[in-house]
């Protein structure tokens, strides 16, 4: 059902197209070319953005905005659907309810307004005006319906359907926003084969826009939407004919989901026959490069495609972060911890001990989550138990990286902008750390202080370095923590050769502090943290020890210590704190430790 309305008085719109207008993609329908002939400033028009559901219309119309907030604006709409974990009221859409919307249908408070996907969507007349009245292009993300009514309406401005390269590909990127059940990502996919067929209704849009390649698409908007900048009409002729839709079947999302079963279960035998690298020798990533190196070498994307959706106990895809929402006050979701869902977080030595557990606890809370390691078969069971935990796996991207090696590092913004393009790490936790037992002051073996400075003070300054740097591309500024551990503070074990070690935690501690002053003195929004646990049941032992397994149970024996849960508590409590307030270090110890 669609409904439409004559424009109400108090909206600036231009002179009314007639409904039955000449269509504006043939030559002699097209706009005027508007304001090269008018005297003073152009008047930018609408720029009406439709498309099925999935196929790009947010994202292109988030990165004109971000692109440009001065030229453009957004109509927000009103919609009776709930909100997702990662919107917000007032920016995405105005939340409401059915009775609301219907009481304000009466009163005469939208342009149109439609029945989509089984909830209520209307743009009001305030959210365009508001926008055109600062002299921005106003972007509307509408339905088919919606194009209609406000064709009829006589809304001035650039109509683009944005097409998807195929239904399957659409059916990947529904899958992969993890924001839908599959019931309703199946309803979608049906209703975008009758919306795709709306391209042939003469007069309707003015551009067809495929985004296959969504730089190349936002090229192609930002021209179109200059145009709408410049009050310009669209140029003629930018529809075709006629589009012949491919007669493909839908595709079947639970066999998708199916599908993405198998290559699991797939690539965890070929995992196992390959068999386990010991815990000190990771399996190799690919060798560094001048250039950054290729992608799939380093993501085990084969375990985790890009637009797979994991089905949770009931047979739905339900985003940890949606889960999070509809259950208020969820274990493991700290209050003030809302803000981050939906947003990516990166941790580096994930693969074990504190970096798995904060993983787990990041991803619960409905984080995205980049797992960062260097042995691929320990990411690989990180996944499958992310996946046991109902963590749907669109939120988790594995990467085996090794942050010592500066090429590996600088691929890893990429790697996350291909899987989540509209994203960019948020929250950085430099987790890697490790110490070797050979590396007194008086006989020190050199490979082991390189290696320990390589990781624990060069890996986080250059993780740090690519994280800051891709949060300054986008403006967008998160949270980092460092693990700077109590051998930061102290040297607990100086006579038996651990100073330094502590020297590289002291360095962590410094940097630490002075990231901050960094980012103070640019006057960013960024947030710096520490955390300096003492002695925490993991891996480390055995790693000081080169691999011997028993040397953590004899360091950890003695008393009951921390667990890498307890670690990850103190990372979800540091993001929590409210914006005004930065944790700088957190110290914690077994009760009974004493140094
Ligand atoms: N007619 C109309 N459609 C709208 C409006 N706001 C959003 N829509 C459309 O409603 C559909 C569902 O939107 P949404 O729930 O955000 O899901 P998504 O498109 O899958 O992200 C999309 O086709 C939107 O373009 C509106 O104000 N009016
Ligand atoms: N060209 C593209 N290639 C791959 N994925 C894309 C492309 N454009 C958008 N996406 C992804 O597809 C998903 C749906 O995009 P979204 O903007 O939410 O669609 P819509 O607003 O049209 O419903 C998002 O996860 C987005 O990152």
């Amino acid at each position: 059902m669609g409904a439409e309305q004559s424009v109400p008085a108090g909206v600036e719109v231009q002179p009314a197209a007639p409904a039955t207008a000449a269509p504006s993609n043939q030559p002699d329908g097209a706009q005027a070319e508007a304001s090269s002939s008018q005297q003073g400033p152009p008047t930018p028009s609408a720029l009406v953005l439709v498309g099925p559901s999935g196929v790009g219309k947010g994202t292109l119309a988030k990165r004109l905005l971000d692109g440009a907030p001065d030229r453009f604006g957004f109509s927000v709409s009103h919609t009776t659907r709930p909100p997702r974990p990662n919107e917000q009221h007032g920016v995405h859409y105005y939340y409401t309810t059915k009775e609301q919307f219907a009481k304000e249908i009466g009163e005469g408070k939208f342009l149109e307004y439609a029945e989509v996907h089984g909830n209520l969507y209307g743009t009001s007349v305030a959210a365009v005006r508001e926008v055109l009245e600062t002299g921005r292009v106003c972007i509307l993300d509408i339905d088919v319906q919606g194009a209609r009514a406000m064709r009829k309406s006589g809304l001035q401005g650039i109509y683009v359907f944005i097409a998807p390269p195929s239904l399957e590909d659409l059916a990947n990127r529904l899958a992969g926003r993890g924001t839908e059940t599959v019931e309703q990502i199946t309803r979608r996919l049906h209703n975008a084969k009758q919306e795709i067929e709306s391209i042939n209704e003469k007069g309707l849009y003015d551009y067809l826009l495929i985004n296959d390649d969504l730089d190349e698409a936002l090229k192609r908007l930002t021209a179109i939407a200059g145009r709408a900048a410049l009050g310009l009409g669209p140029e003629p002729g930018m529809v075709p004919e006629r589009v012949v839709l491919e007669d493909a079947p839908l595709p079947d999302i639970r066999a998708l989901t199916e599908q993405q079963q198998q290559q699991q279960a797939a690539a965890a035998a070929a995992s196992s026959a390959d068999g386990a690298a010991p815990a000190s020798q990771p399996v190799e990533a690919a060798p560094a490069q001048a250039a950054p190196a290729p992608e799939s070498s380093h993501a085990p994307e084969a375990a985790a495609p890009a637009a797979s959706a994991a089905p949770q106990a009931n047979g739905a895809v339900v985003s940890a972060a949606s889960a999070a929402a509809d259950q208020q006050g969820m274990e493991g979701v700290p209050p003030g911890f809302e803000k981050w869902q939906g947003k990516v977080a990166l941790v580096t030595g994930a693969s074990s001990g504190i970096g798995w557990a904060t993983c787990e606890a990041l991803a619960l809370a409905g984080m995205r989550v980049v797992a960062v390691a260097r042995r691929k078969d320990r990411l690989e069971e990180l996944q499958r138990h992310m996946h046991a935990m109902g963590v749907p796996l669109v939120n988790f991207l594995p990467v085996v990286c090794d942050i010592t090696k500066e090429a590996e590092v600088a691929t890893l913004p990429k790697i996350v902008a291909k899987r989540w393009p509209e994203s960019g790490v948020d929250v950085l936790i430099n987790n890697a750390g490790m110490s070797r037992n050979d590396a007194s002051l008086f006989e020190g073996n050199i490979g082991s202080w390189v290696e320990m400075l390589s990781t624990n003070v060069l890996g986080t300054c250059m993780m740090t370095r690519a994280v800051v740097q891709d949060m300054k591309r986008r403006n967008s500024y998160g949270h980092i923590i460092n693990m700077i551990g109590l051998s930061g503070h102290r040297i607990p074990d100086g006579p038996q050769g651990g100073g330094f070690y502590c020297a590289t935690k002291s360095a962590v501690k410094t940097i630490t502090e002075g990231l901050r002053q960094e980012a103070r003195g640019a006057k960013l929004p960024l947030r710096v943290s520490g955390i300096s646990p003492g002695v925490v049941e993991t891996e480390f032992f055995a790693v000081r020890a080169f691999g011997d397994a028993d040397a953590t149970r004899k360091a950890t024996s003695a008393f009951k210590c921390l667990q890498p849960v307890d670690v990850a508590d103190a990372v979800m409590w540091c993001l929590s704190c409210p914006d005004h307030m930065e944790v700088n270090d957190i110290v914690v110890r077994p009760t009974e430790q004493l140094i």
